[in-house]
């Protein structure tokens, strides 16, 4: 049985990036990042191409090192971990590949068990009911016997998230997850992933350049800018947002400002939402004489 939901959220599963620099040759790909990828919820990393997204995330699951800097989970200091260490911490780690990544010769089936079959001391017939409970939570359990080259896109990706969930993770990174999909499958997944990351509790990381997914799914966003964290928040502070970067790149066109303009006027009609973005004004006034 599970307790997670007697833990106070805020406290279990976040991952910190504490000043990590990261370069290739003379090129400075991450300068100084400090963010946190909050516990429980679904963040996402945006920015432009080229911004350092991929790079930040590679460093946060190992695929990457440091040049400086660390990267702690759960105030477990990863990048000092020892191999041994670091094979454990990534047990607890479910992924999602830009591709799906699944192995074109086995079917949809023998790819979610593949993880279990690597990790997990489970007997078949156990593993065999964790494939079809996760087949059955993304809604493939009549796919289970199909190859990928029989599959959809959509389902593909669909397959990938039972395959990364397959082994209950606490934190999910997921690189792209949309691309290549058309804007209502992409809905989807997206809902899809946000369920799962609440229903349980994972710590979730997307890289994401889908701006539906930002403003549905942006329980916590870090916006990069050519190496830096430009801007951290949700998607109902960028709405309010006044940073000049962000702006450009989300609201890119003249639909997408206009579009913005209609949320913040919609918002603005519901009152509790008014008080609490009052209160919040406030306190970031009050701050900025306190440190005036
Ligand atoms: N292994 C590597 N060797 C050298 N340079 C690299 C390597 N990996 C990434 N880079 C460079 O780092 C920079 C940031 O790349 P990264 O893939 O993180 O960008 P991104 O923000 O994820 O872009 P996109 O949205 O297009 O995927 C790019 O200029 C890229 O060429």
């Amino acid at each position: 049985m599970s307790f997670q939901h007697l833990l106070p959220g805020n406290l279990y599963y976040m991952i910190e990036l504490v000043n990590i620099k990261k370069s290739f040759g003379d090129r400075e790909i991450l300068k100084d990042v400090t963010a946190t990828m909050e516990s429980g919820k679904v963040n996402l990393i945006i920015g432009a191409s080229g911004s350092g997204k991929t790079v930040m995330m590679k460093c946060m699951v190992g695929l990457m090192e440091v040049d400086a800097g660390h990267i702690q989970y759960d105030k477990q200091n990863f990048t000092n971990l020892d191999v041994a260490g670091r094979k454990e911490l990534r047990k607890q780690i479910g992924m999602l590949f830009q591709s799906s990544a699944l192995f074109d010769s086995m079917t949809v089936e023998q790819n979610v068990m593949f993880p279990l079959d690597m990790f997990s001391m489970g007997t078949l017939r156990e593993k065999k009911k964790r494939v079809l409970e996760c087949l059955d939570r993304v809604n493939l359990k009549d796919a289970a016997k199909k190859l990928p080259a029989e599959i959809s896109g959509g389902m593909k990706k669909r397959v990938g998230i039972a395959r990364a969930i397959v082994l209950n993770p606490k934190y999910l990174f997921c690189d792209e997850p949309n691309s290549g999909l058309d804007p209502q499958t992409s809905l989807v997944i997206d809902q899809l992933i946000k369920e799962l990351t609440h229903e349980n509790n994972m710590t979730t990381v997307i890289n994401t350049h889908d701006m539906n997914t930002v403003m549905e799914s942006g329980d916590h966003i870090v916006y990069m800018f050519q190496g830096q964290k430009q801007w951290e928040g949700n998607n109902k502070d960028i709405i309010f947002s006044k940073d000049q970067k962000l702006n450009d790149f989300i609201f890119a066109s003249e639909f997408l400002r206009e579009a913005k303009e209609m949320r913040q006027m919609d918002m603005f009609k519901d009152k509790d939402w008014r008080e609490q973005f009052k209160k919040q004004a406030e306190a970031g006034s009050d701050e900025k004489k306190a440190a005036e």
